[in-house]
């Protein structure tokens, strides 16, 4: 990781540059692959996934028999972890409900709002190096509590043409009984087109690596919704003296080992400091069973010294990090003057590594500096909002006039008419 002391303001776009490919270089490689699967259904994904994946798989869903055999593959340690990480999940999300809003914004005309489930959703779990049993719980849980009708899975299959038994058992665990063998770009198609095994949904969630990312936003121009772009995992960590250089190498690391295209930022206040998480990062990097995937995000990876506090928070919120790592005396300063991150964690005893599993919060989060516009994944993400009036004669009496006037004035005389009608209709009755 190279160390930038003190970079002017103007090389800063250079080192935040993120090493992602761009949307313009893999939306051609999305529409081609998209285009075949609306013309031949099946028949495209399982070219794809053998062009991709490897493998043909026999069928597309995974069978009842295959979803009711993963738990004996599961060892008692694990569903037991996964057991603690849902329930933390689940009580986080659902205490995200909130009640509707009712008023009486003025006399005779309420107005309220509430929340319906969006009916058909997909979940897209990443199964490409790794597989992300834990991007279930994320989705599978907040869209149970939402009261979504239809949940369905989408997972890369690994070269036996099987998903991994964690990712069914997490499938199952949370009442999820539709489950495909289809990853990559061509999963994105069948559920935004739907095709003879695949009906398509509303909504695509999930996190992936940036052609499952470019996929998704290339989707939304189909007439369905995305949660986010939530593409190569990325964290920024601020750490002062009171920052412990083992425990930032080991953070940055974490992040680092899902993709060679993710990436990790230290800003600290201290040359000292800088050196020391550079030698801790080298040194662990070295005992990493994935070393050489964490070692090409490490090489896109920077770490920045800025003395000025000020500074430091103008390039936290510049970057935008998917995850933030703040480890500060002066933690105030920075939560008030905080813009944008996806998710925050404070202090030397958070590791990011808890948010990705287990405390309750939500890991499928806008990376690439999306956290700008979008948040992570939450229960609303699931829910629309529908608004509500009932006026009674006295609410329409008095509110009427102001909107015949409204309606005049922007030449929409149809939509005075439907007021007038009811006004004229009330004088006569009081006659
Ligand atoms: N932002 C978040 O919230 C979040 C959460 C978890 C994981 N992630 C990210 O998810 C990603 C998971 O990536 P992954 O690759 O392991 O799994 P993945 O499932 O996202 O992608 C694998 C698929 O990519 C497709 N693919 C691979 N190379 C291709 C190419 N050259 N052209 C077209 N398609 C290709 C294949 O179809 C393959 O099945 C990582 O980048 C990780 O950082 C992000
Ligand atoms: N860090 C990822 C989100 O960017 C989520 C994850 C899943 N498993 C491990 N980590
Ligand atoms: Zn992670």
């Amino acid at each position: 990781m190279k160390i930038y002391i003190e970079p002017n303001r103007k090389k800063w776009q250079d080192i935040l540059r993120r090493p992602s490919q761009s949307y313009d270089e893999i939306e051609p490689t999305v529409l081609e692959i998209f285009s075949e699967i609306k013309q031949k259904g099946d028949q495209a994904l399982l070219r794809y996934t053998q062009l991709f994946d490897g493998v043909r798989p026999k069928e597309l869903r995974v069978t009842e028999d295959e979803l009711a055999e993963a738990s004996s593959n599961i060892e008692p340690e694990l569903k037991q972890a996964m057991q603690v990480a849902l329930e933390n999940i689940q009580a986080f999300h659902q205490a995200q409900k909130s009640d509707p809003v009712l008023m009486e914004t003025s006399p005779g005309v309420s107005c309220w709002q509430e929340k319906r489930p969006i009916e058909q959703v997909g979940l897209y779990i990443p199964g490409g190096t790794a597989p992300l049993f834990s991007t279930v719980l994320m989705l599978a849980i907040p869209a149970r509590i939402a009261g979504c009708d239809r949940v369905i899975i989408c997972s890369p299959p690994d070269k036996e043409g099987k998903i991994h038994p964690a990712v069914l058992y997490a499938a199952k665990l949370c009442g999820v009984q539709e489950v495909y063998k289809v990853g990559g770009i061509q999963a994105i198609g069948a559920m935004t087109f739907g095709t003879e095994s695949i009906g398509a949904v509303d909504k695509i969630f999930g996190p992936g690596n940036q052609f499952v990312t470019v996929a998704k936003q290339v989707a939304t121009r189909f007439k369905v919704a995305i949660d986010m772009p939530a593409g190569p995992s990325e964290l920024l960590v601020y750490a002062d003296s009171t920052g412990v250089p083992d425990f930032i190498a080991s953070d940055l690391l974490s992040q680092a080992e899902h993709g060679p295209d993710s990436q990790v930022i230290l800003v600290c206040d201290s040359e000292e400091l800088a050196k020391a998480s550079q030698d801790a990062v080298c040194q662990q990097l070295n005992d990493l069973p994935r070393k050489s995937i964490a070692q090409k995000a490490i090489d896109n990876s920077r770490i920045v010294v800025l003395q000025d506090k000020l500074q430091a928070l103008e390039m936290i919120n510049t970057y935008g990090p998917e995850h933030f790592i703040l480890v500060s005396e002066e933690e105030e300063f920075f939560l008030q003057g905080l813009k944008s991150a996806g998710s925050v964690f404070l202090g030397n005893y958070s590791p990011e590594s808890v948010g990705d599993y287990a405390s309750g919060t939500n890991h499928t989060l806008p990376t690439n500096g999306y956290a700008r516009q979008y948040s992570g994944v939450n229960l609303d993400s699931f829910c629309k909002s529908i608004t509500f009036q009932k006026l009674t004669a006295e609410g329409i009496s008095s509110l009427g006039p102001y909107v015949e006037t409204m309606a005049q004035a922007e030449g929409l005389w149809g939509h005075s008419k439907a007021v007038s009608l009811r006004l004229e209709s009330l004088k006569r009755k009081s006659v």
